[in-house]
């Protein structure tokens, strides 16, 4: 049997995009097994989310000694809060062969991408500018401030999306879904992936 490393799967986007959506969608139709990687925040719970399911929630304080220790793979200040990716899970989870799906914003995408290049980069876009703003007024979770703050992040981010590897817009949840599992069943056949497994196979050093 070939044991292969897992390979890392980030996806960022705009706030109101449909990651948390397409992200759920992936995890429970694929037939590609990811490992979603629980995020840390200290942004407030919002109704119907779960501790450790949806993130691990915690103070400021707490979050600062994590970055302190070394804990976090990366992190980022959005919108007041923190966000960040607890480092162990994701080298661990990579380590047993397994593939970790990230969703977190671009700055914090950035970093990762600078510590594991070969991780599969990929960014979420909205079909135009007012169907976002309608998906952030009807999820309903932000007033009318935060969803201003959040529409000006989004355009800031989306002239982001030259620092990733492919774009997919998400106009309908099962296409978006699709175009996400055909890259990472390309990215899975990239000869620097493979070839590592068959070194040993051909006595190659
Ligand atoms: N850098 C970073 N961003 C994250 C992480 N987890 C979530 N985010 C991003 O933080 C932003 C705000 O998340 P959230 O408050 O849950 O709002 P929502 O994604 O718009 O529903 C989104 O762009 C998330 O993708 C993380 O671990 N690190
Ligand atoms: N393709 C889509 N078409 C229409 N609405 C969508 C689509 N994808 C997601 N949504 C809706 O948009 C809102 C924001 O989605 P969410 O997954 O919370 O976004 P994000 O995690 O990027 O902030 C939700 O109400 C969700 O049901």
């Amino acid at each position: 049997m070939l044991l292969a490393r897992g390979m890392l799967i980030v996806l960022s986007g705009p706030s109101g995009v449909g990651k948390g959506t397409v992200r759920e969608a992936m995890l429970k139709e694929s037939i590609n097994k990811f490992k979603y990687s629980v995020s840390m925040t200290t942004r407030p719970m919002r109704p119907g989310e779960k501790n450790g399911v949806d993130y691990f929630f915690c103070s400021k304080n707490e979050f600062e000694e994590k970055i302190r220790q070394g804990e976090m793979l990366e992190y980022a200040r959005y919108v007041d809060n923190y966000y960040g990716t607890p480092l162990r899970y994701v080298q661990d989870t990579l380590a047993s062969g397994n593939d970790v799906f990230l969703e977190i914003e671009v700055k914090g995408a950035m970093q990762v991408r600078k510590k594991m290049p070969d991780g599969v980069f990929i960014f979420l876009t909205p079909p135009d500018l007012s169907s976002l703003r309608s998906r952030i007024t009807h999820r309903g979770s932000e007033d009318s401030t935060t969803i201003d703050k959040r529409m000006e992040k989004a355009r800031q981010e989306i002239k982001m999306m030259s620092n990733y590897d492919y774009a997919v817009v998400n106009d309908e949840v099962p296409k978006a879904v699709k175009r996400i599992e055909q890259i990472v069943n390309s990215e899975h056949l990239r000869v620097s992936r493979v070839i590592d497994s068959y070194r040993k196979m051909i006595g190659d050093k």
